[in-house]
């Protein structure tokens, strides 16, 4: 098994195993009934398979309490693939796909359950031409049942000799720092490492992959990413509808959890960690714990929490039953966190992120200091834009002289739209690619403990303040926004505290008519 070194030279303590499952694998969804399941593992997989990224011979396995036979669980595992047939010179088709997908029903913490899964599997491996078996268990799950669930699977479904087991997990992975380790842990018990394949799906999205690629391949961007020509960032996430039907679980953890402590943290992480010396998973992540590590627990007077009231026909938060009545649970934050090494100090970072909102966009917005005035006045800042989605984007909004017989600057901006600029490409959906990366064990979009561990640590503190703990201050209750809305109305002058300036020269885009200047 091929190791890595890390950046100071030393070996790391986890093994990191490469191997890419060719033959002989099965794939195990354990909560495959559930909502997860259905709209985006299945139809990821028949992604991957339909393209010829599967394992030869691949087999899938769904497994939940629920109690169906073959013919529903065909219905529903396939109710969400959308287009089965389109792209005809993809060779599998879904029928193919539902003849390789098998189901078995079963508890979460019972043995004698989980022996009967493992009979199962070794039905399906009898079949095999050699002895290597292969699988990977894919916990579509809530957190409540990782624990016996990845203590069933070790002690009733591992395979001890000739083949490989991996086990993805997906978050949440605790709820503040001491629950998170005390989950790690115990998983840690039974799954080494190199076995664990933690998902944050924002590591699987295009534009988050090519953080990287921008930052590090342009010399150009490379030079002005510091302080010195950084005034602020913005990393937004907005989703134009509520919480409508998962009040309840929401309610649990809040747009924090849900959002800024693990997507938004992870796109800060790339978009500000130092050069890693390779791509190698452990190169990686080496440098993103570093770049957290330097960022300090999130202060209560760098965040603004907001709630969405009823608005245009739309119900607000606390309308849902499922919600407890007077919940002061945010569906809104923003929070400004900063990075206390040489890089980036002073620099304030917005992750902000809500639910039922006026727009469903996720992008970083990287805004660049004043130029010299003087020959110029109140000219707009440079700004440089990933949008992760929808329709992928990176644009730099920048000057330049209004074209004609003037001498006048004016914004306009540097365009790679992708669906204009690869006309044939397919962007992969983020569970296709992590998927694929976990065939091939490959660790690099997966989180690592101790990222997970530091990423608590920065918000484990307002969490507890959100929720009322004692020693944490007042309980903050998150002021109203409309369904719809851009967020709670404070949010401009929250994030020209911070430094962002809006331009009020007019910008248009995608054209700009002179004439009429
Ligand atoms: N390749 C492409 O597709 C390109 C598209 N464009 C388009 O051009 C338009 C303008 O681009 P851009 O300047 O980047 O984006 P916007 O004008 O949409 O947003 C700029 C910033 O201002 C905030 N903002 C938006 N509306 C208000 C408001 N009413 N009051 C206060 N703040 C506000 C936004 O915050 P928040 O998001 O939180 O509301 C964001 O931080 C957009 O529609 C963009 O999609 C431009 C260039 C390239
Ligand atoms: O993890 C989560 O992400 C989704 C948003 O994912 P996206 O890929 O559609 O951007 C969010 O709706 C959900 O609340 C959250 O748990």
């Amino acid at each position: 098994m091929p190791r890595e070194r890390s950046l100071s030279g030393t070996i790391p303590s986890m093994e990191t195993s490469h191997e890419e499952l060719k033959d002989n694998t099965i794939i195990i969804v354990l909560g495959a009934s559930g909502d997860l399941a259905k709209k985006k593992t299945f139809p990821a997989l028949f992604g991957l398979y339909r393209q010829g990224f599967l394992p030869r011979d691949v087999k899938i396995v769904g497994y939940a309490r629920t109690k169906m036979d073959q013919e529903e669980f065909h219905k529903r595992q396939t109710s969400y693939i959308k287009n089965p047939n389109e792209e005809p010179e993809l060779t599998k088709s879904i029928e193919e796909f539902k003849a390789i997908s098998t189901y078995v029903s079963g508890g979460y913490e019972d043995g004698e359950s989980f022996d009967n899964l493992n009979r199962h599997l070794d039905e399906i491996e009898s079949a095999y031409q050699s002895k290597e078996r292969n699988r990977l268990f894919y916990l579509a799950l809530p957190p409540s049942v990782f624990i016996p669930v990845a203590k069933n699977l070790k002690e009733h479904c591992y395979i001890f000799r000739s083949g490989v087991n991996r086990i993805i997990i997906e978050k949440p992975f605790g709820k503040d720092t001491a629950s998170a380790k005390e989950l790690l842990e115990s998983v840690k018990e039974h799954w080494k490492e190199d076995e664990t394949f933690r998902i944050d799906h924002y590591l699987g999205k295009e534009m988050v992959k090519n953080i990287l690629v921008l930052r590090f391949a342009n010399v150009t961007m490379n030079a002005a990413w510091d302080k010195n020509h950084i005034s602020n960032v913005q990393i937004t996430f907005k989703e134009p509808f509520g919480t409508e039907g998962r009040g309840g679980y929401f309610d649990e953890f809040g747009i924090i959890r849900d959002i800024l402590q693990n997507h938004l943290l992870q796109v800060l992480s790339i978009l500000t960690m130092e050069r890693p010396v390779s791509f190698a998973a452990e190169d990686i992540r080496d440098e993103k714990v570093k770049v957290l590590r330097a960022i300090a627990p999130i202060e209560q007077s760098d965040c603004l929490l907001g709630q969405y009231v009823a608005a245009n026909g739309k119900p607000g938060y606390l309308d849902d039953d499922t919600v407890p009545p007077n919940s002061v649970c945010p569906t809104f934050a923003a929070c400004t966190l900063w990075i206390q090494n040489p890089r980036w100090e002073g620099v304030p970072f917005i992750l902000k992120a809500g639910k039922a909102l006026n727009e469903a966009k996720v992008e970083v917005r990287i805004q660049f200091k004043d130029v010299t005035q003087g020959i110029f006045k109140d000219i707009a800042r440079n700004e440089l834009v990933i949008r992760i989605q929808p329709s992928e984007a990176v644009y730099l909004k920048m000057n330049a002289k209004t074209p004609g017989l003037y001498t006048r600057a004016m914004p306009t901006e540097m365009d790679l739209t992708y669906k204009r600029r690869f006309t044939d490409a397919k962007i992969p959906e983020a569970y296709e690619a992590l998927i694929l990366d976990a065939l091939r064990g490959d660790h690099s979009n997966f989180v690592r403990h101790d990222e997970l561990d530091i990423a608590w640590k920065i918000f484990t503190p307002i969490l507890h303040w959100i929720e009322g703990r004692p020693g944490y201050g007042n309980r903050p209750r998150p002021v109203p926004y409309p369904y719809g809305s851009r967020g709670p109305k404070e949010l401009g002058e929250f994030i020209e505290k911070f430094g962002y300036k809006r331009s009020d020269q007019s910008y248009a885009w995608p054209v700009t008519n002179v004439a009429a200047l």
